[in-house]
């Protein structure tokens, strides 16, 4: 990859995604990586696995002299650090950040940005329910992907030096404008969040009800749920709260479908039933033969034995 040339990398926010791309273009080689964060007891962590080469007290300290920074905070803190952080960027510097929403956040940052700095919005779409600087591999970029929002006037080496920074951490990069970007994950990632998060809660209110069966008994939907459940309560408080509109919308959309379902079982309309499950079916089944789900262990990929 060359990031004219590859120089060093400030991660601002050491927690689950920062130190994730930290140890990714260790395994990668080359890159120098200054990072900074806002809890003195993170930065203590940070220091002690030997997360970044030099760990830093203040954000000045650590974008200085870098090349690309990249902002890994909730996305509700995206602003303020953006304003801590840009009047020390050097020219000629990439700013780039990993939030979940990319709306709210170009809003947040681009006042701050100065002349001769790129900003170029991306979003990484891997993780785990883990938060902190304990919880990042290297491996968690690969072969997934990662969404690139270039924003206008962003030179087009810029783009591609920062395409080439996500490659080399074992991405797949595309590029996409922002608006689309919060209505695809609203559907794929944020309105999913939001119904495990309401599933377990459920489970968690008939508690009484049913003991401890519920988690004893869990088969692996539930127990999915829970895991997502488990998520950072900040991380996706900032999430919904910055991408309202398209999670209202797609919400909107849910809650429909989930009454005709109801109605459906209701009224005992098991062909309504049978014809809407048969037609979900065939997603899921796209998508594996597609190739486009790498988490599917044994289904799919030559699992015509499922089929
Ligand atoms: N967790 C996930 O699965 C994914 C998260 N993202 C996005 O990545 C970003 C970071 O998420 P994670 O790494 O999971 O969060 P995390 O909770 O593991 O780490 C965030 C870190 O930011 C620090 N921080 C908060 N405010 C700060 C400030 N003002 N200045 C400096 N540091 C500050 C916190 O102390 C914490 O260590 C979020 O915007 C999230 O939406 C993107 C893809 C996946
Ligand atoms: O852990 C999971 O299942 C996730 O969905 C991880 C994730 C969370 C937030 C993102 O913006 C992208 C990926």
């Amino acid at each position: 990859m060359s990031l004219r040339p590859v120089g060093t990398v400030a991660l601002i926010g050491l927690g689950l995604i920062a130190s994730s791309i930290a140890w990714s273009a260790k395994r990668a080689g080359q890159t120098r990586i200054t990072g900074y964060d806002i809890s003195p007891e993170v930065r203590e962590t940070a220091r002690r696995i030997g997360l970044c080469d030099q760990v830093c007290d203040t954000p000045a300290d650590a974008v200085a002299e870098a090349d690309l920074v990249i902002l890994c905070v909730p996305v509700g803190a995206m602003g303020r650090v953006a304003e801590a952080v840009c009047p020390y960027l050097k020219p000629g510097a990439i700013l780039s950040d990993v939030g979940s929403v990319k709306g709210s956040v170009i809003e947040a940052v681009t006042p701050f940005v100065p002349a001769g700095v790129d900003f170029i919005p991306a979003h990484p779409l891997a993780g785990t329910e883990h938060s902190g600087p304990e919880a990042g591999f290297a491996g968690l970029f690969d072969n997934r992907w990662c969404l690139i929002v270039p924003t206008q006037g962003t030179r087009p080496e810029s783009t591609a030096a920062l395409r080439a920074f996500w490659e080399s951490l074992g991405a797949n990069v595309d590029e996409m404008d922002a608006q689309h970007h919060d209505l695809v994950l609203a559907v794929t990632s944020h309105t999913p969040h939001l119904i495990a998060y309401t599933m377990v809660g459920v489970a968690d209110d008939l508690r009484r009800v049913t003991d401890s069966e519920v988690i004893k008994y869990s088969a692996a939907g539930f127990r999915d749920f829970t895991r997502i459940a488990a998520s950072d309560p900040t991380m996706w408080r900032d999430v919904f709260l910055s991408n309202k509109e398209a999670t209202l919308e797609i919400l909107g959309r849910f809650t429909e479908e989930l009454f005709a379902l109801q109605r459906a079982i209701r009224q005992g309309d098991g062909e309504h039933l049978h014809a809407y499950f048969t037609r979900t079916r065939a997603i899921r089944r796209g998508i594996i033969e597609a190739g486009q789900d790498t988490d599917a262990p044994d289904f799919g990929r030559g699992g015509a034995a499922r089929k």
